[in-house]
């Protein structure tokens, strides 16, 4: 489902002289349906880097990562759009929050894009929005004012609403309490039962040991542990 093969990322700094920084050679990994692989690697080692090339934010400069069978090395943003709307999820670590828009509708809104009813979206939101113990009368408010946690578990129910079979998941347990932490872990496992491929940093040791499979490490394809300039 992530096929990455050979991928290299420069950053050309053109605000500092055009200064170049080599960030990642040759990376290759695959994650299959049904499998939670963990990034690891020290600080600065480019896991952040790789994931927002899958994601589609990072141009990939070199090399191929097919997701769902999209390649997106020189892919359209059109094509990435479209990716991202039903077969790629995104959990970030924190939420883009949106003024004024309730946070049962942003939780619902990946569903009503795809065209699910309405009301059967909500309902979904709430579902989500109970089992992660974000109190109804915070429902219809905005998440602007929603605490650093409320805000990760809003994010946490709208990267689950949809069964994508791609997920990105970007340190899902952070500032997360054991309740809410249990509760992630699984709707990981469920998410990793209905078949997705799961990639993602998890600096919470104990939560990669409970849902992923293996590790890779990205500290390989730094360009001086690989031998490149
Ligand atoms: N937009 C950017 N412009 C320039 N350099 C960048 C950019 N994004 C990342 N880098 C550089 O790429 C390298 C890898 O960064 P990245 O954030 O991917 O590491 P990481 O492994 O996720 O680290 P951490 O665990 O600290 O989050 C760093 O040296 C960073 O400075």
């Amino acid at each position: 489902m992530i096929e990455i093969a050979d991928v290299g990322k420069r950053f050309v700094l053109h605000n500092q002289g055009g200064a170049i920084l080599d960030v990642m050679h040759a990376a290759c990994l695959n994650v299959r349906a049904g499998e939670c692989v963990a990034l690891v690697g020290a600080s600065g080692a480019g896991k952040s880097t790789l994931m927002r090339m899958i994601w589609g934010n990072y141009r990939c400069d070199q090399g191929s990562i097919r997701v769902a069978g999209v390649e997106l090395c020189g892919a359209q943003a059109r094509d990435v759009l479209a990716l991202r709307r039903s077969r790629l999820g995104y959990v970030s670590q924190f939420l883009r929050v949106i003024p004024r828009v309730p946070a049962l509708n942003v939780v619902a809104e990946p569903l009503v894009v795809q065209g699910v009813d309405e009301d059967h979206a909500r309902a979904q939101a709430a579902a989500l929005l109970t089992r992660l113990n974000i109190p109804q009368r915070l429902w219809a408010l905005s998440p602007t004012t929603f605490s650093g946690g409320e805000q990760q578990r809003v994010n946490i129910a709208r990267g689950f609403i949809h069964p994508w079979p791609v997920m990105l998941l970007d340190e899902p347990t952070a500032s997360l309490d054991a309740v809410n932490r249990a509760v992630v872990l699984d709707l990981i496992r469920e998410a990793k039962t209905h078949g997705a491929a799961i990639l993602g940093i998890f600096h919470d040791a104990a939560a990669r040991d409970a849902v992923c499979d293996r590790e890779v490490d990205m500290a390989q394809f730094t360009p001086a542990a690989a031998g490149a300039a």
